[in-house]
């Protein structure tokens, strides 16, 4: 890309990329990086102090660029199907889907990581080496400082191998293994959390308020503009089929980084309602929508915690930190609780099927929060004297604390923070939350 072609003039990129919520690229959330990217912006990173020094980090990573799941690849096989039998349309675009696109989605590549994920992977570990170069470094990755663990799903493992593997390319190291945990009931909290299962992922009208926009007039309007474009009678192009079109574009992008005709289905208008659907469909099943949902994160929220505690107190009785920096790597579905749990994206109003037009400004925006290789770093300095601070980062980029804002204009005290989630850190057990009888707030 030159330097004066910005995302959206460039040919190559669908207008609609920035709409794919989880399905969209990292790269659509740092745009610097369609230039380079392995460029980071170290000034991003503002310690209050010249002598701060940054002691521990932990990065929670979703996996990389991924295949489209079984349940997915079916839709799209039976979108392409109406395509190849019914459209009657005679736009270029739709003549090379005919004649020249071929169905190469199979249904065993159920959301495995694709080559692009594994450099997804690669250069963020680059980055971060760049980026927290005290840390992330050779001799702590030698030293056994730097722990992996990870969901056990392929497209987990396979991401954490390529992190591990863009480290020990960048400092060529071949005389040495670095181990890696598999730990699901840290990374895959979710499917041990009796409760959330029965009350939200196993209930069928958990998600009703996705279900009733998917019926709704503003997806009805996307389903007729979409039946128009491709000529076929608008009782055939249902929300599925809409959702499958909107994947084919976000697929041939996300993984061949082509701007494939399919994508000419949708205008931005239009990619704006799918994105909603998205939204409502993360918001409900991984959010704000029920308690449980954050709360069945609460494992993680405190193993976090008392990793920074432990290089906090190492640190502060003058030893070396043992664990210098942890790799913790997941799914959309691990960081979007623990997210949640911390406060951030928090709109006024809940999303709903009937508020997409208030919802235009809403900061819940999972193209933004959820691409793949999403990641939120927490970084611990040592300012001198016992002054320890935590710097949180979105996709590299500093954020702060929900309701810290006002008390910090900078960089907050780590004794702030939990302060801030004092109640959290006291309570959020796990086993009580996800149990199904007995909840606390019920006793
Ligand atoms: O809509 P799909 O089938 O792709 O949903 C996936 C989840 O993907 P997401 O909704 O986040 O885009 C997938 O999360 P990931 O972070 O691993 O990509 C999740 O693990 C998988 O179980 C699918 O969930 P679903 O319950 O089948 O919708």
């Amino acid at each position: 890309l030159r330097n004066d072609v910005t995302p959206e003039d460039d040919p190559r990129i669908p207008a609609i990329a920035k709409y794919f919520s989880t399905k969209g690229r990292y790269e659509e959330v740092n745009p610097h990086l369609i230039e380079d990217i392995l460029a980071v912006n170290r000034s991003v990173l503002q310690p209050p102090f010249p002598q701060c020094r940054e002691i521990h980090l932990t990065a929670i990573i979703r996996h990389g660029t991924r295949y489209p799941t079984a349940k997915n690849v079916k839709k799209m096989q039976k979108l392409y199907e109406l395509v190849k039998s019914r459209a009657s349309g005679h736009e270029s675009w739709l003549r090379e889907i005919k004649s020249q696109w071929t169905m190469w989605y199979t249904e065993d590549m159920d959301g495995r990581l694709v080559q692009k994920g594994m450099s997804d992977h690669k250069h963020l570990a680059v980055r971060l080496s760049k980026l927290f170069p005290s840390l992330v470094s050779e001799e702590k990755l030698r030293g056994g400082s730097i722990q992996f663990i990870t969901s056990s799903k392929h497209r987990c493992v396979n991401s954490t191998l390529s992190f591990k593997a863009g480290l020990t390319e960048l400092w060529d190291i071949r005389d040495q293994e670095f181990d890696h945990a598999v730990n699901d009931a840290l990374m895959r909290f979710f499917d041990k959390c009796t409760r959330f299962l029965d009350e939200v992922d196993n209930n069928p009208t958990a998600l009703a308020e996705m279900d009733k926009f998917k019926e709704g007039p503003e997806m009805r309007r996307v389903e007729q503009k979409i039946a128009d474009r491709l000529g076929v009678p608008y009782n055939t192009v249902t929300a599925d089929m809409a959702e499958a079109a909107f994947y084919m574009c976000a697929y041939e992008f996300a993984i061949k980084t082509v701007n494939s005709p399919w994508c000419r289905l949708f205008d931005e208008v239009d990619a704006q309602v799918m994105e909603y659907t998205n939204d409502l469909k993360q918001f409900w099943k991984r959010s704000y929508g029920y308690d449980i949902n954050s709360k069945s994160s609460c494992i993680l929220f405190h193993d976090v915690f008392s990793r920074l505690d432990k290089a906090a107190n190492e640190n502060l009785s003058g030893q070396q930190v043992t664990e210098a920096v942890t790799v913790q790597v997941g799914h959309a579905e691990t960081l979007l609780p623990l997210i949640t749990l911390l406060g951030f994206f928090k709109d006024s109003e809940a999303l709903t099927s009937t508020n997409y037009a208030t919802q235009t400004q809403r900061s819940f925006r999972t193209s933004q929060m959820l691409p793949y290789a999403a990641n939120l770093l927490l970084v611990l300095y040592d300012c001198g004297g016992g002054d320890l601070r935590l710097q949180p980062l979105l996709n590299e980029k500093p954020v702060i604390f929900p309701g810290l804002a006002e008390q910090q204009a900078s960089m907050p005290l780590y004794q702030d923070v939990k302060g801030h989630y004092r109640e959290l850190l006291q309570g959020c057990d796990f086993e009580a939350e996800c149990q199904l009888f007995k909840h606390p707030a019920e006793l």
